[in-house]
């Protein structure tokens, strides 16, 4: 029996980045030899064990074939006569498919050193196409490693073409893709990975509505100000989408499956960038102001109003970047006005809702719709 360091653990120490995960793989044990070690079993779907100390993964060697459609219909063999190198070829890029023995020494069959050194995202082998879902972790460590000048080279970004036109990114389930999407927005350079999806034909199928004619550019930028402004996942997936408009921003949020609080800070993003747009700056309409506050619900939401502002800090242009701050000024003024008073006064139900509109109101004709002095 031989145990080796193998996937994301080797890469990243050739890279000299922190190692977070350690993953192994076992050559030469059946499941009853590990067990009587005192691993325990994990997954159904093939031989991996927890470690009864350290609790990170050994995975017996195995192969995987592909019988069926999309991610599902793998057939896996785990033999004690499956080597390392057979199953390092099942993997997807030659830089995750190394492995280190328990002496230290390298095995590297498909030369993902020299890759790491060019920088190049490449597949290990034709088996790369069984599982389209590759096509997503590739964009992803695109996006990951671009800032260390990484790219995807040719022949994988040829081959994944492929994959897209012969209809297999279709049968990915959201779930998975949410799961890939979100993992890639946290990246250091998340517009890359929707560049790398829309070089492959890939975005096509996944966000349709980020077309050709977007203006993909300011998408990479947005992104990449959220990302720098340590935002959220929400706020990312706002910025991602803030180039729609609020019906295909919905349909798209809603069939990616993306959690509640991304799906509403989406549809409240490009709210505001459209009546934003259409705001007078030098002196913003009151009613509208308060319609879009009264939208956002900013005066129960305060924390999700300043994600929204954080996104449109990014998201608008320049010339629409000063309508800001007279919304923030009249949040301000408007969370001010307190029920409380008003019930007081003697204000009660359907009045006191129309007591403390009035009131947000004229505060906030007070405060935006004067020119500032
Ligand atoms: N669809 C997949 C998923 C995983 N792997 C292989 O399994 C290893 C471990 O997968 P994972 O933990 O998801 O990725 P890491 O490379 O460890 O990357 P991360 O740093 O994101 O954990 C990868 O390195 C790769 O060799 C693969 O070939 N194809």
């Amino acid at each position: 029996m031989q145990t080796y360091l193998v996937g994301g653990a080797v890469r990243d120490e050739l890279l000299g980045l922190e190692v977070k995960d350690r993953d192994w793989v076992v050559v030469g044990a059946t499941p009853e030899q590990m067990l009587a070690k005192g691993f325990t079993q994990v997954g159904s779907d093939f031989p991996v064990f927890l470690h009864p100390k350290t609790h990170e993964e050994y995975a017996l060697a195995r192969t995987e074939r592909k019988q069926g459609h999309g991610y599902h219909g793998f057939s896996v063999y785990s033999a004690t006569d499956v080597t390392l190198e057979e199953d390092l070829l099942r993997r997807d890029l030659t830089i995750n498919a190394m492995a280190r023995s328990e002496q230290g020494e390298l095995t590297d069959p498909f030369h993902g050193r020299k890759d790491l050194e060019a920088r190049e995202l490449r597949h290990v082998s034709e088996a790369f196409k069984e599982d389209p879902l590759r096509i997503l972790r590739t964009a992803r460590f695109a996006a990951r490693f671009r800032p260390l000048g990484f790219s995807v080279c040719t022949e994988t970004m040829e081959l994944m073409r492929t994959m897209v036109t012969e209809g297999e990114v279709e049968h990915l389930v959201p779930e998975r893709v949410w799961q890939e999407i979100q993992r890639a927005l946290h990246e250091q350079a998340p517009g890359t990975f929707f560049q790398v999806l829309r070089d492959c034909g890939a975005l096509t199928v996944l966000i349709p509505e980020l077309t050709p004619d977007t203006d993909f550019r300011a998408v990479i930028d947005t992104l990449q100000c959220v990302h720098a402004s340590n935002g959220s996942t929400a706020e990312r997936f706002a910025a991602l989408l803030c180039s729609l408009d609020e019906p295909a921003c919905m349909a798209r949020a809603r069939a990616l499956k993306a959690p509640n609080d991304c799906q509403q800070l989406a549809r409240l993003t490009v709210a505001f960038i459209g009546v934003i747009r259409r705001l007078d700056p030098a002196q913003p309409d009151a009613g509208t102001v308060l319609e879009l506050l009264e939208k956002a619900d900013i005066w129960r939401r305060p924390e999700r109003f300043s994600n929204l502002i954080n996104v449109l800090g990014c998201a608008l242009e320049p010339a629409n970047l000063k309508q800001l701050a007279p919304l923030r000024k009249a949040a301000d003024a408007t969370s001010r006005v307190d029920p409380q008073t008003l019930m007081k006064q003697g204000f009660s139900g359907k009045e006191l809702g129309q007591a403390i509109r009035a009131e947000r109101l004229a505060r906030i004709a007070q405060t935006v719709s004067r020119p500032s002095s």
